[in-house]
């Protein structure tokens, strides 16, 4: 009989330390759901305890003070401590996180075009030479013959007996409206936003459209405003970077008015500097 004591004794000690190696696993394993809390729902993470044997009955609902390991929570009050992520945010999280992903792969792509588009720019950009023909105005006397003949990329000139023929990489004809002369140049303005520096300059005789052409009228505006509402638009477009433009705008009409000769023009056009328009210097500058 004191045998059969001594074995229950024995029996009871073995079962006291293996319910605190119980606590204790299912102690550390909640703490390690919890620090995954963030990842997993409120199922999975009853799943896992129920997998583990830890969570307690549903019946359960008190549980006594000897349940407790000294020093350790009770299963049931580390079981209400853990921090799970409710099934619907849960739901919501993994969708922003796919978002950002998606996000992610498009600014990828998007970085890679633009690398091509800047290859492809930096080729087509060089220097360009549009020619701008003014229209006869309403207080003008009309001439019985045409001095300036024009196509897509030639002018011819009348002038005295001689006649002068110029290329240029397009003509502006006398009924183009603001908005097409705009369309050509707005290239330059990508150019400025991939970090090229960028200058548009009109040159050209008194009264020949210069101010027409860069300013334009409240009704008509020309390039320069044009071009500043256009930077602004694809700069607000792109909240990823910053941008800092410089621009200048330098008036030189002396010098058209004075030097308008012959020779200056023949020197100019060998320099390839030649435009018909030449008083606005419009530079826009990446900082
Ligand atoms: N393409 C055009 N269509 C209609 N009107 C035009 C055009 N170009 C110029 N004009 C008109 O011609 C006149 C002279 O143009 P503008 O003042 O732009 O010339 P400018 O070259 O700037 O002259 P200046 O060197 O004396 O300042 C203006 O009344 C302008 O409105």
């Amino acid at each position: 009989m004191a045998k059969l004591r001594e074995e229950i004794a024995v029996q009871k000690a073995k079962e006291t330390e293996l319910n605190k190696t119980i606590h204790i696993t299912g102690y550390f394993s909640i703490t390690g759901l919890t620090r995954i809390g963030s990842r997993l729902s409120e199922t999975e993470v009853k799943q896992l305890m129920e997998a583990t044997q830890l969570l307690p009955s549903e019946t359960e609902t008190q549980v006594s003070n000897s349940d407790s390991v000294e020093g350790l929570l009770p299963v049931s009050k580390v079981y209400t401590d853990v921090a799970v992520v409710p099934e619907q945010q849960n739901n919501e999280i993994q969708h922003l996180i796919s978002n950002l992903q998606k996000v992610e792969e498009l600014r990828l792509k998007q970085r890679v075009v633009d690398g091509k588009r800047r290859q492809a720019l930096s080729k087509i950009l060089d220097i360009k030479v549009f020619c701008r023909i003014r229209p006869n105005l309403s207080k003008e006397k009309r001439r019985n013959y045409e001095p300036v003949s024009a196509e897509s990329e030639r002018v011819r000139v009348k002038f005295g007996g001689t006649r002068k023929e110029y290329a240029f990489d397009k003509v502006f004809h006398q009924d183009t409206t603001q908005e097409s002369v705009f369309v050509e140049v707005e290239p330059i303005l990508r150019s400025a936003m991939d970090g090229h520096n960028v200058c548009i300059f009109a040159y050209g005789q008194t009264g020949t459209g210069k101010t027409f052409t860069m300013d334009g009228t409240n009704e008509q505006l020309g390039i320069i405003p044009r071009a500043i509402e256009e930077l602004f638009r694809q700069t607000s477009m792109d909240a990823s970077s910053s941008f800092t433009f410089s621009m200048r705008h330098l008036n030189e009409p002396t010098m058209c008015r004075c030097n308008m000769d012959s020779q200056l023009f023949d020197i100019l056009s060998k320099v390839l500097l030649f435009l018909m328009y030449f008083e606005f210097l419009y530079m826009i500058q990446w900082l």
